[in-house]
């Protein structure tokens, strides 16, 4: 595809390919070694042993059902859409706030017209009035009350689902502020919300470390509240705006970008003092690129391609117009990137600012593909009531049934999201895995969990299917296109024609 370079792609060429230059292997292997000691995965390694790069094998032997690895998120996202349905930590993605303001948030947008999975019907997340999201939040703030109610009588007044049997608009109301406690929901506590720290009302968090975590990592970037650190919060807006309109994958591109403009800033702050302190020792090579590089170096290991090469041609594009479709993915791309760049551009790293960078961080996450899902608490809590006994099942269903009924199918929807996990990215295909990713009970937050399907001994490669794999051989082969490849596994071996 004939490709214009961008002036930074010009400036930059040689950083650019540096920082998308494979890392060599001892590196690879120094990498993951530490990142497996740091989870305490003994029984586990990262090798490159076949065709197809690195993959995660047993170092020990793994019986059915035995955990294989829980792996925390390097930088993970909910779905704009998905907010409407779930609140969640803004970093580790775990439930927070209460049942009752779980369902009276959810309650609440489905009456002026927004629903899970579709967004706000035919709008986006952004163009949802700032106000009214706030109204399902707001009474956790301490001067609430009176706003909550307010936005509510601005905003509650359209009409809900169809299917579903609405509840009036106090109770939605006295759910979100505390007024109504659910039958047992204490059976279900979960952790206060925590606004952001830059004031934004847009994050909430499960903690302050969790707070203060993301804050440093990502938020203070790409925070549109009062104390962020971008160069323009309009810029920022509009960026998300033009995110939520188009693909939301470009908030986690950019969540990537501010991961590696913060280490890097961290790591220069570092060597200042330490030149401050000793300045006549001769440090190693500390340019602002091998700074960039030691930034970027969690990310370097994910395996990318550009985002307009590597993604599958949609059913709905006839393959003549393949060319003029990559073209316009592209420069789809490059808008958003525009957009980004005047939010939170930084000189040092400008590298990063090149189309090529965000192609291929974008056709990380494309190829690698990797769901953020958290089960519902939600779920979990009507599930509960439904098991009580009758007499007290029937008592408590005087108040929870047309809460139900309100809520409708929607009622279980999961946190959803995108997310590069670390370890699990390395896990290669196959058709017949011996391991699956799969939250049990306890899992209640982002990571990715992987448990044996069989018994794996050591030595063998850990793999999980991405697809679903009892299709036959060809589905399987179209399925995989979205992953860029075509499978070599020992099943599509067999059974190739
Ligand atoms: C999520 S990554 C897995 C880790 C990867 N091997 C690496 O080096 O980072 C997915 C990529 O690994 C390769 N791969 C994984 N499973 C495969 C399989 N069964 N057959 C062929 N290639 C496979 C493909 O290149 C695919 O795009």
């Amino acid at each position: 595809m004939a490709e214009t370079l961008c002036p930074i792609e010009e400036k930059w060429s040689g950083a650019i390919a540096s920082l998308l230059r494979p890392p060599p292997p001892l590196q690879v292997q120094e990498y993951f070694d530490q990142l497996l000691f740091d989870r305490n995965c003994s029984r586990i390694k990262v090798k490159q042993e076949n065709d197809f790069g690195k993959g995660v094998y047993a170092d020990g032997d793994f019986e059915e059902g035995e955990l294989i690895l829980k792996d925390p998120i390097l930088v993970g996202m909910q779905h704009s859409s998905n907010k409407f349905d779930c609140l969640v930590c803004s970093f580790c993605f775990r439930f927070i706030g209460s049942i009752e303001l779980q369902i009276g948030r959810k309650l609440y947008f489905q009456s002026i017209g927004v629903s899970a999975n579709g967004g706000c019907d035919g709008e986006t997340f952004s163009a949802v009035s700032k106000d009214c999201y706030d109204a399902g939040l707001s009474h956790m703030e301490e001067d609430s009350h009176l706003r909550t109610h307010e936005n509510l009588e601005n905003c509650a007044s359209s009409s809900s689902s169809k299917d579903n049997i609405p509840v009036p608009k106090e109770v939605v109301d006295s759910l979100m502020n505390g007024g109504l406690v659910l039958p047992y929901s204490t059976e279900f506590p979960l952790p206060s919300a925590i606004s952001c720290p830059g004031g934004c009302k847009e994050a909430f968090y499960c903690s302050k470390s969790c707070a203060e975590a993301d804050w440093k990592l990502s938020h203070s970037l790409l925070c549109t509240g009062e104390r962020s650190k971008s160069l323009s919060r309009e810029a920022l807006s509009k960026f998300i705006q033009h995110a939520n309109g188009t693909n939301d994958i470009f908030l986690l591109a950019a969540k990537a970008i501010c991961f590696t403009i913060s280490r890097y800033r961290k790591l220069k702050e570092d060597y200042l003092k330490e030149q401050e302190k000793c300045p006549s020792a001769n440090a190693l090579d500390c340019s602002d690129l091998s700074l960039l590089l030691e930034a970027w170096k969690p990310i370097s290991f994910g395996h990318k391609g550009r985002w307009w090469d590597c993604i599958a041609l949609p059913d709905d594009v006839d393959p003549s117009d393949e060319a003029s479709f990559r073209m316009e993915i592209r420069e789809l791309a490059n808008t958003s990137l525009q957009l980004l760049k005047a939010a939170i551009f930084d000189k040092e790293c400008e590298p990063l600012f090149s189309l090529e960078i965000y192609g291929h961080i974008i056709g990380m996450f494309e190829l690698n593909n990797l769901d953020l899902v958290v089960a519902s608490l939600v779920e979990d809590y009507f599930l509960y009531i439904d098991d009580l006994p009758e007499l007290i099942k029937k008592e408590a269903e005087i108040i929870t049934r047309p809460i139900l009924d309100a809520l409708g199918d929607d009622y279980s929807v999961c946190c959803e999201g995108t997310a590069f996990f670390p370890l699990q990215s390395c896990m290669n295909h196959s058709c017949c895995p011996n391991a699956k990713a799969f939250k049990r009970e306890k899992d209640i937050d982002g990571q990715a969990t992987i448990i044996a399907l069989r018994h794996i001994g050591k030595g063998e490669e850990v793999t999980i299917s991405y697809i679903d794999e009892d299709l036959t051989y060809e589905e399987r082969q179209a399925s995989l296109v979205d992953y860029g490849f075509e499978c070599k596994c020992s099943k599509c071996f067999e059974e190739q024609p």
